[in-house]
């Protein structure tokens, strides 16, 4: 059996939040030993709630110099749905509502990278002109081949999709592009973009953060790899990436499932 992802699991979301920050935190410090910008990309979901509480409070014994150097950050949204960013739907809208419209002055502000609005009804096109800012970001210094991100943060649904990634779909064997259209999306809006598995697989770091009860039954099939969770989305990207891959829990989301390689961070 190939290295197996980490898991990481908290009492409360503020425990796994406050421990998602050390472990951000480290990889801007490996990031800025690579090049001079820390490139991450982000999910939708509940996901913007858990990494504003992560990112907007520094550690009790933090040194300020260590924190976050938003102004050094380039966020990517991992997917996205075709809505205006006023949309309730929106990735962009909610990660902006939550965690950049609070970044306090002086703490720099990141470049984010959003979907282009004149092509909301045309997710080929859309797909296409993500991947050119992937393009442009990526392709002076890094493999371009595929992009290698410095840190990929995902989520996990109750079916066990990640990005916009969902059971049985076809862009599960996407091997091309970067970013891939979906029209026919199982969870509404059915129109979005995603970074395709390779992308994923390739970063330097995932990490899953999955929070509440609701997902114990998922969470059992893909860390304990039966053969349904091994064919998940997300039981993919865990073969994939590998040790690469870092899980971050409360225990109301793993509760019952056994998994060897529990540390703590
Ligand atoms: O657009 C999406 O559907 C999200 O990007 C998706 O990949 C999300 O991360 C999971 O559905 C988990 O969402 P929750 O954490 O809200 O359950």
């Amino acid at each position: 059996m190939g290295k197996q992802a980490n898991l990481y699991s908290y009492p409360t979301v503020d425990n796994l939040a406050a421990h998602l920050r050390t472990y951000i935190l480290s990889c801007q410090k490996a990031a800025f030993q690579r090049h001079d910008a820390f490139k991450v990309a982000v999910s939708g979901g509940s996901l913007a709630a858990t990494l504003a509480k992560a990112l907007l409070v520094a550690g009790p014994n933090e040194d300020p110099e260590s924190g976050p150097q938003f102004s050094k950050w380039e966020v990517f949204f991992a997917d996205e749905r075709a809505v205006p960013f006023d949309d309730e739907d929106s990735n962009y809208g909610l990660l902006k509502k939550d965690l950049l419209d609070k970044i306090p002055r002086g703490q720099g502000t990141p470049t984010v990278h959003a979907i282009n609005l004149e092509h909301l009804d045309d997710a080929q096109e859309l797909a296409d002109q993500y991947q050119e800012a992937l393009m442009s970001s990526f392709a002076s210094k890094d493999s371009v081949k595929t992009p290698i991100f410095d840190l990929i943060l995902l989520g996990c649904g109750p079916d066990g999709h990640t990005c916009s990634l969902f059971p049985g779909h076809q862009l599960l064997r996407e091997s091309d592009a970067w970013v891939a259209p979906i029209e026919d999306s199982p969870k509404p809006p059915p129109r979005r973009i995603t970074l395709t598995l390779p992308v994923v697989t390739h970063a330097h770091k995932i990490a899953f953060v999955v929070t509440g009860g609701g997902k114990k039954e998922i969470l059992k099939k893909i860390l304990e790899a039966d053969d349904e969770g091994r064919s998940l989305p997300c039981g993919l990207v865990n073969e994939g990436g590998g040790e690469k891959v870092s899980w971050f829990t409360d225990h109301a989301a793993v509760e019952g499932v056994s998994f060897p390689r529990r540390g703590s961070l």
